[in-house]
């Protein structure tokens, strides 16, 4: 029989790394758009729930411009604590399992370790606050549930920090990067290996743990560092100024430190992500050699 997986954010950069992943042959992926599905709308999420039979839903979607979130806050709680709540009830009434995508913006970045899930949470911006409102909705409304936090997704798609540098170090020979922000940068192909992977766990619901987890490359950087090699692994001459957060003053405040720590996911799924370095080498990659 077909088992059919609902997958919101489709046009996104995880929701289209998703798409191209090896999964069995006898799933089957439906990537509505959001004209199809709109997660923040009751109505549009009770009339795609009423028309298609699902065995797991994936939620990709989200509102994730961290700035515009400040002066944004009811479509940045819309799409990131709204529409989760509403997938979360509508695929507990189905009898189905939900796997929803979060970020380690939901921490201050206070703590000088990497944060493991049992660390208490405090976001410092709308996005974060909105994100952590949403994983609340998602663990109340589906008992079916795991949320995975990830962090700094780069790809070769859509708007991203990695793609914002490669424009940029097109344009200028000089930049100036934040480098006392640290965290651990990411591969949108490694979250949906990792999305892949729980998923069908949970829909096989042998040895499945739900609840929540960690998932990001291996290692650390700041975003200064990540500049860095992307310019060196793309092989362009471009100067990487270190600047402090100060410097570059933006609306919203991000964590100092908010690298994760993926312990959790390693013990119970056997997901051992490789080094952040080795991620952006793939994508520099696929980005060099085609035209995205
Ligand atoms: N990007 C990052 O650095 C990080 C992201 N995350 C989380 O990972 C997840 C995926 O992020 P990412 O792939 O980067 O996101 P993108 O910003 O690349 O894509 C967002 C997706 O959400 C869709 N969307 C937004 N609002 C709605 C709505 N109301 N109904 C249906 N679809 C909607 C967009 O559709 P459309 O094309 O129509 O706009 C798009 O497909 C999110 O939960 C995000 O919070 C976590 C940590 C880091
Ligand atoms: C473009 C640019 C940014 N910066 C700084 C601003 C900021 O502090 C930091 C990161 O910039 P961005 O705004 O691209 O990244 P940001 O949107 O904050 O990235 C976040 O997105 C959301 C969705 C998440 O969930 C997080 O995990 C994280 O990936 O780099 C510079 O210092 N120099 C520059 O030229």
């Amino acid at each position: 029989m077909t088992r059919r997986i609902l997958i919101t954010g489709g046009t996104g950069q995880i929701g289209i790394e998703l798409a191209r992943q090896g999964w069995p042959g006898d799933v089957d992926l439906l990537i509505p758009t959001r004209g199809e599905l709109d997660i923040g709308s009751a109505e549009s999420v009770a009339t795609w729930f009423a028309a298609h039979d699902v065995a797991a839903v994936i939620n990709c979607a989200a509102y994730t411009a961290v700035d515009m979130a400040e002066s944004e806050v009811e479509a940045a709680y819309r799409a990131n604590a709204t529409g989760p709540k509403l997938l979360a009830e509508a695929s507990a009434q189905a009898g189905v399992p939900i796997v929803h995508v979060s970020t380690d913006y939901v921490f201050d970045g206070a703590k000088h370790g990497a944060y493991s899930e049992s660390d208490p949470t405090a976001p410092l911006g709308v996005y974060g606050a909105s994100k952590l409102a949403g994983e609340r909705a998602v663990a109340a409304g589906n008992a079916r549930s795991l949320i995975l936090r990830t962090a700094w997704v780069v790809s070769a798609h859509r708007g991203n920090f990695l793609k914002t540098m490669l424009r940029a170090g097109a344009a200028n020979t000089k930049l100036r990067v934040v480098a006392d922000q640290i965290g651990c940068p990411t591969s949108a192909r490694d979250v949906a290996e990792a999305l892949r992977i729980v998923t069908l766990r949970m829909i096989e619901d042998v040895g499945t743990s739900a609840g929540l987890y960690h998932f990001v490359n291996a290692g650390e950087a700041s975003w200064h560092g990540l500049a860095t090699e992307i310019f060196a692994q793309a092989g362009m001459m471009v100067e990487v100024e270190a600047i402090t957060t100060a410097e570059w003053p933006t609306p919203a405040k991000r964590p100092a430190h908010s690298r994760l720590s993926t312990a959790k996911i390693a013990a119970d799924y056997g997901i051992r992500p490789r080094d952040w370095r080795a991620a952006v080498r793939d994508i520099v990659d696929e980005m060099m050699g085609a035209d995205t």
